[in-house]
């Protein structure tokens, strides 16, 4: 006889079919992610590399997409094929953009050494990569994969960035970590934003939804560290500075600063 726990086991198992979507496994939209990243920017080697060609890493990751997409085709507008097509086609685009992006880093961190360096090693771009992917996905009627792609990278970077946001060309994220962009953001070109900033939502509420609540960044901004920037009406004139930890709830025009005017005290400890 089946103990209380085998049959509700069995209950979790019934309840499958009832699920209105069926998703691909986090791992599996991991990896291919990852090996996407790889094939786009060779810069990083594997010490037990297996030497595979160029064509046979497009069939392995047009095979891992294929298996990405199979389990959401009830919710697809084409069959997982022809998404696939479209996803690949669209891949030229996208390696030029993430160009833009790592040489935008690398071109204003003082710090950075090498578009290399920014390719392997800097969180912001490898969130900004899977923000681009997953946004391309978005374009073409892909639900939810694209955001367990920028969910995979926010687990990663601690940098969440909604794959419906509209983000112009030479986009740099520093540091990162702490970093949300909303999903009716948009941002101009040439943006460079700290780690800790928020552009979010003034309300949160479900009825709210397809509405824009989320900020318009115009191009050449710069948005220091712990900056929150909230509202759908929001927006912030090209060419303007946001300093550290402001709070920004209503627009500024181009070419503003927007800072903390108040000092902090410093004073000896008495011993
Ligand atoms: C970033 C943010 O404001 O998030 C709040 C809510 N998830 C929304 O999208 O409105």
């Amino acid at each position: 006889m089946a103990t209380p726990l085998i049959q509700f086991l069995n209950q979790l198992a019934a309840q499958q079919g009832t699920y209105q979507y069926r998703l691909p496994s986090r791992p599996d939209a991991g990896q291919f992610i990852d090996q996407l990243m790889r094939l786009l920017f060779p810069v990083t080697q594997d010490c037990q590399s297996a030497t595979a060609n160029v064509g046979e890493t497009y069939q392995r990751l047009n095979n891992q997409l294929l298996c990405l997409l199979r389990p959401l085709q009830p919710n697809l507008s084409t069959l997982p094929e022809a998404v696939a097509l479209r996803f690949f086609d669209a891949l030229p685009a996208i390696h030029a953009d993430l160009l833009l992006d790592a040489r935008a880093i690398a071109d204003n961190d003082p710090a950075a050494i090498s578009l290399e360096e920014v390719i392997a090693v800097y969180p912001g771009f490898y969130a900004i990569a899977v923000y681009r992917i997953a946004h391309v996905l978005l374009q073409i009627d892909v639900p939810l994969l694209p955001r367990m792609l920028t969910e995979y990278a926010h687990g990663h970077t601690g940098i969440d960035i909604h794959p419906g946001a509209q983000i112009g060309p030479s986009f740099f994220i520093d540091h990162g970590t702490g970093v949300v962009i909303g999903e009716t953001t948009i941002i101009g070109e040439n943006v460079r934003v700290y780690q800790g900033v928020t552009l979010g939502a003034t309300h949160v509420a479900k009825t709210l939804a397809q509405r824009k609540r989320h900020p318009t960044i115009e191009d050449n901004v710069i948005i220091y560290a712990n900056a929150t920037i909230l509202g759908g009406h929001t927006v912030v004139g090209h060419d303007s500075v946001i300093g550290g930890n402001v709070w920004l709830t209503e627009s500024v025009e181009p070419y503003s600063l927007v800072y903390h005017q108040s000092k902090i005290e410093v004073k000896p400890i008495l011993q």
